[in-house]
């Protein structure tokens, strides 16, 4: 088993440990989860929970088929929701709070401040967040779709430097656990490339979304954000009494070194870009190579629609080179590309910053196969 330490944690429970019935809630599993969280809490440590099971909860109470629409989906959510954080909430002696998230959210850079500062709020006063994501009003392309990357997201907002994502298999497996006997666990990965991807096969329950994939996709953020994964079985009890003595009974993840501040971790992650700057070679090779900040007269061509203060892609020939979070909004890029930083104020009458996209909102991204709808 390999050794690990933390001190502030987001932990996920899938679906199958919240409702391992396929129908209403239960505590079978999740009084040992809450045993970790309130002693890892005596020992002046944060937790978040990331909790699923608001849909698996509320079968039963809707006539479906075996498939279920997004439309009762989002219906079985609003009645399981209150199930599960009642099951939740009697299994602690101290307050818990609901924290219910979109993509949408999550994407813009206020909103998510807003959703880290009311995480930290509820952390300084000793409440226990509980987040799932919001399955009434996210449909399609405004849902995260999965409480693995949610999970990701939260461990980001937090400034977690341990994401544990409890499940109903003991770890990362050579192969699928359940249609592989051979499948070897790995007790620990130093890096997700794709050789680790390939390993994902889909969900283990009916009730599960998403399957080993998304839970790789978690850790790969996390990773890059320098924030360790373990992925745990959840039913077994000497998990909780292992995790509770710095062990890892399944499969650890290790962070890589990570310089970037937050903000950065949330532009690469997190941020949805709404359009995108052409740079020429200039710019280029200064944001490249110096780290600089990105200047009007370096910019050749404005892709899309956005505000100030929206994420951008930033691109030369054809290739992402980055994120970053724009000083001025389309319109105004459109007006001021190509011109040098002085000449601001004389064309849009006013200057709000010396450079469009400053290089501490700016996060590099070395591959090239990310491209604007
Ligand atoms: N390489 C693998 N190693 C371990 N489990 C895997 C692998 N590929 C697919 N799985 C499946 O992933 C399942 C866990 O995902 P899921 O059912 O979505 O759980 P949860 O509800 O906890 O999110 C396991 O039960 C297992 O069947
Ligand atoms: N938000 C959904 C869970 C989505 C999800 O990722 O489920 P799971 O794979 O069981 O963690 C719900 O509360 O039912």
């Amino acid at each position: 088993m390999t050794a690990f330490t933390w001190q502030t944690a987001v932990i996920k429970i899938g679906s199958a440990l919240v409702s391992p019935d396929g129908t209403g809630t239960s505590d079978k599993f999740l009084s040992n989860i809450a045993n970790f969280i309130s002693e890892s809490r005596k020992q002046g440590k944060n937790v978040v929970l990331v909790s699923s099971g608001s849909v698996a909860a509320a079968r039963g109470e809707i006539r479906t088929g075996h498939k279920v629409s997004p439309g009762k989906k989002s219906a079985m959510a609003a009645i399981g929701q209150t199930k599960m954080m009642a099951t939740w909430s009697q299994l602690f002696d101290f307050t818990c709070a609901q924290l219910l998230l979109t993509v949408e959210d999550l994407n813009d850079r206020r909103r998510f401040v807003n959703i880290k500062n009311t995480m930290e709020q509820l952390l300084d006063h000793d409440v226990l967040p509980i987040v799932n994501e919001n399955d009434t009003v996210a449909i399609d392309e405004s849902k995260v779709g999965d409480n693995d990357n949610l999970a990701a997201h939260t461990a980001i907002a937090v400034q977690a430097d341990c994401l544990i994502i409890c499940t109903d298999v003991d770890g990362l497996y050579t192969g699928n656990p359940r249609q592989d006997p051979q499948a070897q666990l790995l007790p620990t990965v130093d890096n997700i490339d794709e050789g680790i991807m390939g390993l994902a096969g889909g969900a283990g329950s009916s009730v599960g979304t998403g399957g080993m994939i998304t839970k790789l996709q978690a850790a790969q953020k996390c990773a890059e954000s320098g924030i360790q994964t373990l992925l745990v079985n959840g039913t077994k009890t000497r998990t909780f009494t292992e995790l509770v003595k710095g062990n890892c009974p399944g499969t650890l993840f290790l962070a890589k070194d990570d310089d970037s501040t937050a903000r950065q971790d949330w532009l690469k992650h997190t941020s949805n870009p709404k359009g995108e700057l052409v740079v020429d070679k200039g710019a280029y090779l200064a944001m490249t190579e110096r780290g600089a900040s990105l200047l009007a007269a370096g910019i050749t061509q404005v892709v899309g629609k956005f505000a100030a203060n929206d994420a951008v892609l930033v691109t030369h020939e054809g290739h992402v080179i980055g994120k970053g979070l724009a000083a001025y909004s389309s319109a105004e890029i459109q007006q001021i590309k190509g011109a040098k930083s002085s000449q601001i104020q004389y064309i849009l009458g006013y200057s709000d910053s010396a450079e469009v996209l400053h290089r501490d909102d700016f996060v590099r991204i070395a591959h090239d196969n990310e491209s604007i709808e």
